[in-house]
């Protein structure tokens, strides 16, 4: 068996898993094998650090993407080589409504398209949508857990400074493209900035894969421009989230 040239892993490894749980950060992916039933690490390759295990008795992976859309679309079209069909983001982000606070779970049904992978995936004319039964699956989650939560738009963006409008910077400058962007997505009711859902949510729809994307949010950009570093309690809520989900589609 041949194994992908950036994870390092094959077919076999999976197991047959058909759903991976796709957070950003290497470490998290860690902590989120831990609730996995024999969880086992298969690589840890660059920002690509996978496991597998088992939920309800099916084989389940979990794979960091690292930070922004051409890694996310590398981990995504390997492990769509080694027969995963359903991706589910669990990320952190920034708020940009003033009624979302820090904490809070954001579900992302569509997202702005401020990232340069996807478009090499489908042109900008075409949707950066979620998949309705993964996200659906994210919601039932919540409702289960009793966990309150926003749906909505998110922006997704390249850069965590200048593409989120953030002045606060080496240099202070944000390009005339950018200025007043954050006002203006505020304006037509974009829940929050990220770094990874337009290229995983256009790719995934262009190539025939589910995907979904849950967020806890670290920050809430009408009172403060950078998260604090502590951020465990919000990560477990959308671990949580994230665990449940897989197993209402898995069942
Ligand atoms: O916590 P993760 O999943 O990495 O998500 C968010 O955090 C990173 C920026 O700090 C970006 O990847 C952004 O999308
Ligand atoms: O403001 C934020 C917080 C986390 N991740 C982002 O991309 N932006």
């Amino acid at each position: 068996m041949e194994k992908v040239f950036h994870l390092g892993i094959t077919r076999d490894d999976l197991k047959g898993a058909t759903l991976a749980i796709v957070p950003g950060d290497p470490d998290r992916s860690a902590r989120i094998s831990t609730l996995l039933d024999n969880p086992e690490c298969l690589a840890k390759t660059r920002e690509f650090h996978v496991y597998r295990g088992e939920l309800n008795g099916h084989s389940v992976v979990v794979c960091s993407t690292g930070i922004g859309g051409p890694s996310t679309s590398i981990a995504v079209e390997e492990l769509a080589q080694l027969g995963i069909d359903t991706f589910l983001r669990i990320g952190t982000t920034g708020a940009i409504q003033p009624h979302i606070n820090e904490g809070d779970i954001l579900i992302s049904q569509a997202s702005v398209r401020l990232d340069g992978a996807s478009q090499h995936f489908a042109p900008l004319s075409y949707p950066a949508v979620s998949d309705f039964f993964a996200t659906q699956a994210m919601v039932n989650a919540c409702d289960k857990l009793g966990i309150n939560f926003h749906i909505g738009i998110t922006a997704s963006s390249d850069t965590f400074y200048p593409g989120q409008e953030r002045y606060d910077t080496y240099s202070g400058y944000v390009p005339r493209s950018f200025q007043g962007s954050c006002e203006e997505w505020q304006k037509l009711g974009v829940m929050n900035y990220e770094m990874e859902s337009a290229t995983l949510f256009t790719m995934c729809a262009a190539l025939g894969l589910r995907a979904a994307c849950v967020a806890g949010v670290l920050v809430n950009r009408t009172k403060q421009e950078i998260p604090n570093v502590d951020h465990g309690e919000i990560e477990k809520k959308s671990v949580a989230v994230v665990i449940e989900a897989a197993k209402l589609l898995l069942n």
